[in-house]
């Protein structure tokens, strides 16, 4: 762990009971005004303090009755919340799309087809490069919060180059999804492009990525094309994930549904039978179907928020997600979407910072390791310079990461 300025040897600060020896290596947090677990519970817990042993979280409780530690930092009266999970982003791209933006802003509409214009550009740089940009972005989302973190290929649009995504991509990141059916490459057949997807570009991308996932909407892949992708993906091993119902109705949810997927996001524009679906889902026993909302990308592409509120009260689980691209989501913050969902979406900020935790790894199903701050648990703290996490939404657009720890590590 990188020495920290006020993690101080234990010695030197005082514990209740500081008569069991402390583990190598473990440190107690203190100081901590407001603890938001996103446990089972929901506890927010008030002067409680955090013993963190390697990389797990190995005691949680009122700070006067802390166990020993062998170092102990003191946050000094700031609030702690798990880290981001950001289940769906597209870092892998080389260029940007600002001049697509700006005309967008000025009442152009979005289309899919903005993805070939990343492609080239992306095509065009070497595995140095387009790692460092990787990094990079990933650096930015752990910056502002972020601790386990999802992204997808989708601007290879080959072979070879979906290929070079995936390891790319799986170096850097947590969980990889393959995104070859993003869309059908300027100048390609269709089906051809669809086959290829199905077969040699499936099994080359399969030693690096976890999932799979599909832009089932109009001027990408239809219900039947997609559904004959996420069946191989399936096949291959693959966990399945959707893009649906983004610019408009369509089947992109209910397909999500049927084939059981983990996520569908986007979900902008639902009927009652897509809603019904979700929450069928999530009925029985066992996850359903996470509704992944991306504000960022509503706002930049001024497609109506997605309806959060109504899927929450409708039963369906929630993720928030960054959707970093550069054609419709240029951020990894999710701290801007958490904002975004408390002012905008209709959500408290409790339900906000579940769906940015807990939801994201229900999405990507990890979060019987991440997303929420338990005993036993990854030691994925998020820090902020505030005395309560309601600052996220009260403060909207200040830098109030202070703190960042990854699997017991501090990351920022
Ligand atoms: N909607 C599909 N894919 C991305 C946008 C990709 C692009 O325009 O480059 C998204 O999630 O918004
Ligand atoms: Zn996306």
């Amino acid at each position: 762990m990188n020495p920290l300025p006020n993690t101080v040897p234990a010695r030197t600060q005082s514990t209740a009971d500081s008569t069991a020896a402390a583990r190598p290596g473990s440190m107690l947090i203190t100081g901590i005004s407001e603890l938001t677990t996103q446990d089972a519970e929901h506890r927010v817990l008030h002067g409680a303090a955090v013993l963190v042993e390697g990389d797990r979280i190995a005691w949680i409780g009122p700070a006067e009755q802390a166990p020993a530690a062998e170092a102990v930092h003191d946050l000094g009266g700031r609030a702690v919340l798990p880290g981001w999970v950001d289940s769906h982003t597209h870092l892998v791209f080389a260029g940007d799309r600002g001049a697509e933006f700006e005309a967008r802003m000025a009442g152009e509409a979005y289309s899919a087809g903005g993805i070939g214009v990343t492609m080239e550009t992306t095509r065009g740089a070497d595995d140095a490069a387009l790692a460092a940009l990787v990094a990079s972005r990933v650096q930015d989302a752990v910056d502002g919060g972020t601790t386990f973190l999802e992204t997808k290929t989708g601007y290879g649009l080959s072979v070879e180059e979906e290929a070079r995504h995936a390891r790319i991509a799986a170096e850097a990141v947590d969980a990889v999804t393959f995104l070859g059916a993003h869309l059908v490459p300027p100048g390609a057949d269709a089906a051809e492009y669809l086959d290829q997807v199905r077969g040699p570009m499936l099994e080359a991308v399969r030693p690096h990525v976890q999932w799979a996932d599909v832009f089932c909407e109009r001027g990408a892949f239809d219900a039947e094309a997609s559904r004959r992708v996420l069946q191989d993906c399936a096949a291959a091993g693959l966990g399945l994930r959707v893009h649906g119902n983004q610019l408009g109705p369509g089947p992109g949810v209910r397909l999500a549904v049927e084939l059981g997927a983990a996520s569908v996001d986007h979900v902008n524009h639902l009927d009652d039978a897509d809603v019904e679906a979700l929450a069928g889902s999530w009925a029985g026993e066992g996850a359903g179907t996470v509704a992944t909302c991306l504000p960022a990308c509503d706002l930049s592409t001024r497609q109506p928020l997605a309806p959060a509120r109504r899927l929450l009260d409708a039963g369906v689980e929630v993720a928030l997600a960054s959707n970093c691209n550069p054609g419709t989501s240029y951020t990894t913050s999710m701290s801007f979407c958490v904002s975004t969902a408390v002012l905008q979406m209709g959500l408290s900020l409790h339900e906000a910072v579940r769906a940015a935790t807990v939801g994201g790894a229900r999405a990507l199903r990890v979060d019987d390791e991440v997303g929420s701050l338990e005993v036993g648990k990854r030691a994925d703290l998020h820090v902020l310079d505030a005395p309560a996490a309601i600052h996220l939404a009260y403060r909207p657009g200040m830098p109030l990461t202070h703190a960042v720890w990854r699997a017991g590590r501090r990351a920022a």
